[in-house]
């Protein structure tokens, strides 16, 4: 069922708001390593991500891909390593990473007793966006078929549904750098059509983008480069086109043993 029409309101210049992105922003990692107790999430990663592009993050489950994205993204902290997210280091500088990045998380991250415009009001808020957000969040919503539920509590949302929304909440506010984790996982042609319009978007306006995802044939589609992890290491980075096809699942098929 239709809401309605989304609300509009007024939303003027915001002193001390963040710009719209950052020319030039990259991920580096170097050597990072990540243990919760006795296991080694993350061991010893480096890779490097240029603005303007999009890399995949692909890799057999437990690879270390989710907990990488959740140290670029400011969330979980490393144990040891140098990581820089748009020049800024994470573990100095975390509230101000956190400001340049827009992350999907693989898993959570919605308020099941808010609706989709209420998520998007909090993060207007907490992020201090300028003019034009609001008409950007319509957009998205509509994008994402996610217009007609926008004042629906997610508590009853479907798993694509929700995926679409954590896609609409990490790009709303443009970020230099855009991290998806499993932006695809049980999503629709419309979803995943929309998040790929996301990532040129992004790309075009010179962020940096991160897909860390399962499904090699949409990261091939989606990104520029595949960093390949298996057990918590990097085990190598090519052009996406090399993992086109066959020949490509082949390759890929080859990196994971
Ligand atoms: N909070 C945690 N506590 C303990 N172990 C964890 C935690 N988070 C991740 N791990 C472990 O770290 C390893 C890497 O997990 P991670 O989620 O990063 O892998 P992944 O490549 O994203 O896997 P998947 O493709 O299944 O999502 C796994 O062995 C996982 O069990």
């Amino acid at each position: 069922m239709s809401a309605g029409p989304l609300p509009t309101a007024p939303s003027g210049p915001v002193p001390g708001a963040p710009g719209p992105s950052t020319t030039g922003a990259a991920v580096e990692v170097h050597d990072l390593h990540v243990r919760f107790g006795a296991v080694e999430a993350v061991g010893g990663i480096s890779l490097t991500a240029t603005a303007g592009r999009a890399t995949a993050l692909l890799g057999r489950n437990g690879a270390g891909k989710s907990t990488t994205m959740r140290v670029l993204a400011g969330v979980v902290p490393a144990t040891s390593g140098d990581v820089r997210v748009g020049g800024l280091d994470v573990r100095r500088e975390r509230l101000a990473v956190q400001r340049l990045v827009g992350y999907c998380p693989d898993v959570g991250g919605l308020v099941p007793r808010a609706t989709p415009w209420e998520h998007l009001q909090l993060a207007g808020r907490l992020r201090r966006l300028g003019p034009g957000w609001e008409d950007r969040a319509r957009d998205l919503l509509e994008r994402f078929e996610l217009g007609g539920v926008a004042h629906r509590t997610t508590s009853g949302f479907s798993h694509g549904m929700g995926r679409r929304l954590s896609v609409v909440l990490a790009a709303v506010h443009e970020p230099s750098v855009l991290l998806l984790d499993e932006p695809f996982d049980g999503v629709d042609p419309i979803g995943v059509e929309a998040t790929f319009d996301v990532v040129a978007d992004a790309r075009a306006r010179g962020a940096c983008v991160l897909v860390s995802t399962h499904l090699r044939e949409l990261a091939v589609e989606v990104c520029t480069e595949v960093a390949v992890l298996r057990a918590g290491a990097r085990v190598a980075t090519l052009p996406a086109a090399r993992m086109l096809g066959e020949d490509g699942a082949r390759e890929y098929r080859s990196l994971l043993d």
